[in-house]
């Protein structure tokens, strides 16, 4: 279910709010915003354990399209971390509501004529699903960086998975918290099978 923005019922709010928050139409829509940037509006949602190359990837993506004149937002998990989801922690709960946010300022920043990248493990399809659904078809382009467990612990580039593996994280993704792989990703990427920047082609070639 594509929810409508300029269809309040399709986005339930809070029951103080409800009787008497109504929704506001711009007279500056969607299109009109990315006509004056000569391009759509769209969101790129890398998912994968921590470790598996989201944020490479998503880095490389960005800096690949802003040399070609696109009008870019890059939204990453650590950095987000510390701001708009600084009260979040790790539990099931925080990262649905870490995701809820994500997926909201995203779709924000693509009727603002933006080509969004976002790099967060979410783990749970739900979420990403609820995500999925803020956007009109075409919109939403998921990408699964598909890295083995194995890799990512080797790689361990944070010393997370060390620390995990000693019990001083609790809930760390693939060890004692949950991944559920997307059934039906746009992309899958397994970074330990090709180098660096070597998909970042083919992903322009979806975005553009
Ligand atoms: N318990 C636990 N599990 C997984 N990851 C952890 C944890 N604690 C801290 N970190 C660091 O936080 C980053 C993940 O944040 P996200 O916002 O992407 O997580 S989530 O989408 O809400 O699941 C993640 O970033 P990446 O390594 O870039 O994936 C880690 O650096
Ligand atoms: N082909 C590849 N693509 C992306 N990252 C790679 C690749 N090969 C090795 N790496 C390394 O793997 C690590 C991935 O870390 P990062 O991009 O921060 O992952 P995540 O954001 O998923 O936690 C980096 O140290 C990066 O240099």
């Amino acid at each position: 279910m594509i929810r409508d923005a300029e269809d309040p019922a399709s986005r339930p709010s809070h029951p103080a709010c409800k009787a008497n928050v109504v929704w506001n139409p711009a007279s500056v829509n969607q299109a009109m915003r990315e006509g004056g940037k000569g391009h759509k509006g769209k969101c790129v949602w890398f998912t994968g354990l921590s470790g598996s190359g989201k944020s490479t990837l998503a880095n490389e993506l960005e800096v690949r399209l802003n040399r070609l004149g696109y009008h870019t937002m890059l939204l990453d998990g650590d950095n987000v971390r510390h701001g708009l989801c600084r009260d979040l922690g790790m539990s099931a709960a925080d990262r649905a509501e870490n995701i809820r946010r994500i997926g909201e300022v995203a779709r924000l920043f693509t009727e603002a004529g933006l080509i969004v990248i976002t790099a967060f493990i979410s783990p749970f399809r739900e979420d990403r699903q609820n995500a999925r659904d803020l956007f009109a078809e075409g919109e939403f382009v998921e990408v699964h960086v598909a890295t083995p467990l194995g890799v990512c612990e080797q790689r361990d580039p944070k010393g997370l998975y060390k620390k995990a593996r000693v019990g001083k994280i609790q809930d760390f993704t693939g060890i004692n918290s949950p991944y559920e792989p997307p059934l039906n990703p746009d992309v899958v990427i397994d970074t330990s099978n090709c180098l660096k920047g070597q998909r970042v082609d083919e992903l322009l070639k979806l975005v553009v």
